[in-house]
């Protein structure tokens, strides 16, 4: 049985952050937690090119609670859940992303979406002209114990994530992101 690997402690929080839970973000992780354009082109170039894609669950199912209040999406509402690892040029995995797609924005001139693969959903999105993106919150992740996923058996117990709502011809679409302590950046998002 698949386990989501991370799980959000408690509720998204606008920036500016100044802490969370009586955390703070490590200083060299803040410029991409709050980073506006595509997580994948940044992550790319810090790769120096080297960047992959690896499904780990991909799936219509009902989506959690707080994602649904973020999507205003009714309780029985169906939508393309998409759980991936980020990878750039190393052997751990930088970056674990829940995509949240609804069955209603995935209709019309959006249909496409409905069969992601190992492409980046960044590059579909950010290549569409009138893709609008909502303000970045932050919150704090912890990893679910249950997980087995043999790619995470390095990755600390906490995380710091970031999530945002896309809107594609004014349907939303959920995505968040959780950098592993695989990521650890010496610089800033190229920008
Ligand atoms: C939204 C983006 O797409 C990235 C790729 C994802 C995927 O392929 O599932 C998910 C989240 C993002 O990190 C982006 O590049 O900013």
């Amino acid at each position: 049985m698949y386990h989501s690997p991370f799980e959000a402690i408690g509720d998204w929080h606008p920036q500016p952050l100044e802490s969370l839970h009586g955390q703070k973000p490590p200083e060299q992780l803040l410029p991409w937690l709050l980073h506006p354009g595509s997580l994948t082109a940044a992550l790319k170039y810090l790769g120096e090119g080297s960047f992959r894609v690896q499904i780990l669950n991909q799936g219509w199912q009902t989506p959690r609670p707080e994602e649904r209040r973020a999507l205003n999406l009714k309780d029985r509402s169906r939508a393309l859940v998409r759980e991936v690892l980020l990878y750039g040029n190393s052997a751990q995995p930088w970056v674990y992303a829940r995509s949240v797609l609804p069955e209603r924005t995935l209709t019309g001139k959006s249909r496409y979406l409905r069969g992601l693969d190992n492409r980046p959903l960044g590059e579909l999105l950010f290549s569409q002209p009138d893709i609008r993106r909502g303000p970045i919150v932050l919150n704090r992740l912890a990893r679910n114990p249950h997980c087995q996923q043999p790619e995470l058996s390095d990755s600390a117990p906490h995380a710091w994530g970031r999530r945002s709502t896309f809107w594609l011809q004014d349907k939303p679409l959920l995505v968040a992101e959780t950098f592993l302590s695989g990521f650890n950046p010496h610089s800033s998002p190229m920008a």
